[in-house]
């Protein structure tokens, strides 16, 4: 999948190569990455990319001329790509958002700065605007790598052994269970016998019954959004009397 994304910062982007399943995937061609500064279209002999709002006020406005013919490139490089304007204007993004974008043929990822850009751009060059979740950031940068980071995963290939044991309750929406390893007690802290028993089905009952308990617990609204069926309902109701008891 092609990434082009379009900021004043595309060294901050260099964190995706590092190391991990995204850069692997940027390294084998699973996925690639292009960057489009908007100071490279931006005309003049001071080459501005932001400047004063009208109306007055605090802060600077991104330009919609470099920004248009940064997006103008970008599309034109890769086709059939649709523009996603990261802010906190967008739509709150989630797990099933990623699943749905991992199969588009590409993004092309606006990262905001300042006060944000000139609103004309969302109606005249971007198709999307989403949000990472409610707090006040310094740009869209950080966001732009979450959304890379989250549908890169999901591509062919991209998880190799890395696939988690409880990777299942990710994908389908629930809290991930416990996870222990050596040594077997800290200052009295024990293990939970089931995992040292070698009884595979119990211990994949077990960390289901956790997953299931603790979305339960910690984020009914998680729970809400799904179905279980009848194993994991009686499951769940023996967690919740267990607790009671
Ligand atoms: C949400 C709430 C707290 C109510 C709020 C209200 C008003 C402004 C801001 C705010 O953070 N403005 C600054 C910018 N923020 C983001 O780009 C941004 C922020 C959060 C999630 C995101 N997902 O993608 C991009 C995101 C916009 C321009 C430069 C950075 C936040």
């Amino acid at each position: 999948m092609r990434f082009d994304v379009i900021t004043l910062f595309p060294e901050q982007f260099r964190i995706l190569s590092g190391e991990g399943v995204v850069a692997r995937a940027l390294g084998s061609g699973i996925a690639e990455l292009h960057l489009w500064n908007p100071r490279d279209f931006a005309l003049g002999a001071h080459r501005r990319v932001d400047d004063r709002p009208y109306g007055g006020g605090p802060g600077m406005v991104m330009l919609f001329e470099p920004l248009a013919a940064a997006i103008a490139a970008a599309r034109a490089a890769s086709p059939g790509a649709q523009v996603a304007y990261l802010s906190p204007q967008g739509r709150t993004l989630d797990q099933q958002a990623m699943i749905d974008f991992a199969s588009a043929p590409g993004w092309i990822l606006l990262a905001g700065r300042y006060e944000g850009i000139d609103e004309r751009l969302l109606a005249s060059c971007i198709d999307q605007e989403w949000s990472i979740g409610d707090y006040v950031l310094s740009g869209g940068e950080l966001p732009a790598m979450v959304v890379m980071d989250a549908v890169i995963r999901l591509l062919p290939g991209a998880l190799g052994h890395e696939r988690s044991a409880c990777e299942d309750s990710h994908m389908n929406g629930l809290l991930d269970c416990p996870h222990f390893s050596r040594p077997e007690q800290i200052d009295g802290l024990r293990v939970p016998e089931v995992l040292l028993s070698g009884d595979h089905g119990a211990i994949a009952r077990w960390r289901r019954q956790q997953a299931l308990g603790r979305t339960w617990l910690r984020r009914p609204d998680l729970l809400a959004k799904m179905t279980l069926d009848n194993d994991e309902q009686q499951l769940l109701q023996d967690f919740i009397q267990a607790r009671q008891a």
